[in-house]
């Protein structure tokens, strides 16, 4: 049975991959770990883990995700986004492990009317697409056998994401300002987790970038929006200017990633945003019942 080791197991993603593993346990013996079992900035205590486990996958869902607080944090956005990365990549080219590396949107500065595509120049404009660019280059210098699914968005019903943040403001405000001039595509963590097993689970592999999101583009507005709407909110919601909502980092004006190469290369048809974001919120409103 092939091993898979998932660094961040506790994360948003880990969670997701954590409630697809039970489809896969025939075929995949899984070991899920968090960063108090794994720090992977500290080189010697990934060695003992692959050394323990022998896996035949890394699935690298780990990061430091404060986008606004990593303005000030800067060394431990590196730490843990790049330098951490790298060390992953040794560690797994030295046992033959794949590594399946995610990364962002945020890499890109966003000045642009066009989907980017897997190849196209990064110029991160904040410390968090900054360290993630970092993390891309030591995954693939490091380690050949590496596919990097780059993401946007992410949400799900586990920890902290954006569907949260605004069915609790929902609750607690009566009106919200929405920034209604930034684009690009929410995904669910679902959805990357079940792309990501379909990779793994691929008889031809290819390595390198890939984009996977949900899709078409969309802003934080409209998407704010279809939340209100699919949760029955009765909040008033109100396009505003980036400008009118200052914060501490910089984000892409348009992060919208064409998704033709992981489409061409493993089959994986992209879905649309509104459909997954429905799903999320019947969850969510099942626990909340
Ligand atoms: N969230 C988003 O909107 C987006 C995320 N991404 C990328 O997707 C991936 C998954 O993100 P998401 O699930 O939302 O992230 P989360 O912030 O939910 O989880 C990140 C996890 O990383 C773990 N972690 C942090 N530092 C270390 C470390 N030094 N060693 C080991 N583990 C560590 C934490 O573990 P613990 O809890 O055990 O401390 C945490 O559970 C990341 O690569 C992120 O950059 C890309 C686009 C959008
Ligand atoms: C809470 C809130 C946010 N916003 C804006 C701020 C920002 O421009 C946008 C999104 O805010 P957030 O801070 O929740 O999202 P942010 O942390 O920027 O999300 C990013 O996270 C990292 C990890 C990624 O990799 C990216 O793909 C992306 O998902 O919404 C409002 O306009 N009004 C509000 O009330």
């Amino acid at each position: 049975m092939k091993r898979i080791l998932v660094i961040g197991g506790n994360g948003q993603l880990g969670h997701c991959l954590q409630k697809l593993a039970p489809h896969y346990h025939d075929i995949f013996d899984y070991n899920f770990t968090g960063s108090a079992a794994l720090d992977i900035t500290n080189y010697e205590q990934v060695e003992t883990v692959f050394a323990e486990y022998q896996p035949d996958f890394v699935i690298n869902a780990s990061a430091y995700t404060a986008v606004d607080l990593a303005e000030k944090e800067v060394e431990k956005a590196f730490a843990v986004n790049a330098d951490g990365v790298g060390n992953l990549a040794k560690v797994a080219a030295q046992n033959n492990a794949v590594l399946i590396h995610v990364s962002t949107d945020y890499v890109f500065d966003g000045d642009t009317n066009l989907s980017y595509s897997e190849d196209d120049f990064t110029n991160p404009v904040g410390v968090y697409g900054a360290s993630k660019r970092k993390g891309e280059e030591l995954a693939l210098e490091n380690n050949t056998e590496t596919v990097i699914l780059r993401t946007s968005w992410l949400y799900s019903e586990f920890n902290k994401n954006f569907v949260k943040t605004m069915l609790h403001l929902f609750k607690i405000k009566d009106e919200l300002g929405i920034v209604g001039d930034q684009f690009g595509q929410p995904t669910n963590a679902n959805d990357l987790a079940e792309a990501i097993m379909e990779i793994i689970s691929s008889s031809k592999k290819t390595f390198g970038i890939y984009h996977f999101s949900n899709y078409p583009e969309t802003t934080w507005f409209d998407f704010a929006s279809k939340i209100k709407e699919f949760s029955a909110s009765d909040v008033k919601l109100k396009a505003i200017t980036t400008e009118e909502f200052p914060t501490p980092a910089k984000r892409p004006k348009r992060s919208t990633m064409s998704l033709d190469k992981i489409e061409r290369d493993y089959h994986i048809e992209p879905k649309y945003w509104e459909n997954s974001l429905r799903d999320c919120i019947e969850i969510l409103k099942t626990e909340d019942a």
